[in-house]
């Protein structure tokens, strides 16, 4: 072999090693891959066990009201909610208190047909609720929930989310209301800033009236709020409220609410315990009967 020949050889045999290895590391990402996708298509084939009649009843709008009537629900075969009945007039404000695990968010898992009643029903001016078309249904809500859900996105973004394709405006007009305007204004890329997981990092008064703009821009129906225990500074925790009472004006409103300053200013309070609803009433009406919620007030 002469010396050119060897040199050549030892340069191409380091390329064909280089290119072996690439392609061992190609096929683990691709094998990898491959088991992503295979679960991927698992979780979009899986059917859902809640659907729609053959002919669905079709609705916009809740013109009278809300009723649980007789309503059981069973996870498994642990008891959750056990003869559960109330009504919300529309136009209403009703909170749901009681202690932790009573049943609160089981209700609102029941009334957007997360699950269907074991024993009972659910109507919405009168229509069980089974019987109309998911999605008119879920359309009528619009939630804030506890856990904020902010995306990795920008502000724009994540409040578009609420109504997909509304104009820069309207977007605007909802910030505006929700008193988000005023720190979104003064960041350097407005409306275009990045937040979430890998963005700026939001307080949590921020992400609540960023969470409330989504709400507002939605124009929900029926507002469902999961208030958060977690206690805001005295400034944000203003702006919040104020944000959220304008978001109530006029409409009906179910809180899960652990405040007492929250469940005073709604029209009715259910008290539920042990998946049971123990007392309905207004605050005066609750206090004077000195029960569970008198208690729950004192604590
Ligand atoms: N997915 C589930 N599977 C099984 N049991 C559940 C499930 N979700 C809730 N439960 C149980 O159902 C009961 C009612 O729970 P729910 O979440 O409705 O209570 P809650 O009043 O909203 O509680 P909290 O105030 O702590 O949020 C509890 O005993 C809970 O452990």
């Amino acid at each position: 072999m002469t010396i050119g020949e060897l040199s050549s050889f030892v340069f191409y045999s380091a390329l064909a090693a280089g290119a072996v290895n690439n392609l061992s590391d190609n096929i683990s990402d691709l094998q990898r891959g491959l088991g992503i996708v295979e679960r991927l298509f698992e979780f979009m084939n899986m059917k859902s066990s809640i659907l729609d009649n053959d002919n669905p009843i079709r609705i916009n709008s809740v013109q009278k009201g809300i009723s649980f009537n007789d309503v059981t629900f069973f996870y498994a075969d642990k008891p959750a909610l056990n003869n559960v009945s109330f009504s919300i007039e529309a136009g209403q404000a009703v909170s749901i208190v009681g202690p932790s695990g009573s049943g609160k968010s089981t209700i609102l898992k029941l009334l957007l047909r997360f699950h269907d009643p074991s024993e009972g029903s659910i109507t919405i001016d009168g229509q069980n609720i089974k019987t109309i078309a998911l999605n008119d249904l879920r359309s009528l809500f619009g939630l804030v929930p506890q856990d904020h859900m902010i995306f990795s996105c920008s502000i724009m973004e994540n409040i578009l989310y609420g109504k997909p394709g509304a104009e820069y405006e309207e977007v605007r007009r909802a910030a505006i209301s929700a008193y988000a305007m005023e720190f979104i204004d003064k960041l350097p890329d407005k409306f275009d800033t990045f937040v979430g997981k890998r963005g700026l990092k939001l307080s949590e008064g921020q992400k609540q009236r960023i969470i409330i703009a989504r709400a507002i821009l939605k124009n929900p129906q029926v507002l469902i709020l999961d208030e958060a225990t977690s206690a805001l500074d005295y400034k944000s925790e203003n702006l919040v409220q104020k944000a959220l009472s304008k978001l109530m004006q006029n409409r009906t409103t179910i809180i899960i609410t652990h405040r007492l300053s929250t469940a005073l200013k709604t029209d009715k309070i259910i008290v539920i315990n042990h998946g049971r609803v123990e007392e309905v009433g207004t605050h005066d009406s609750l206090m004077s009967k000195d029960g569970l919620y008198a208690k729950l007030v004192k604590i």
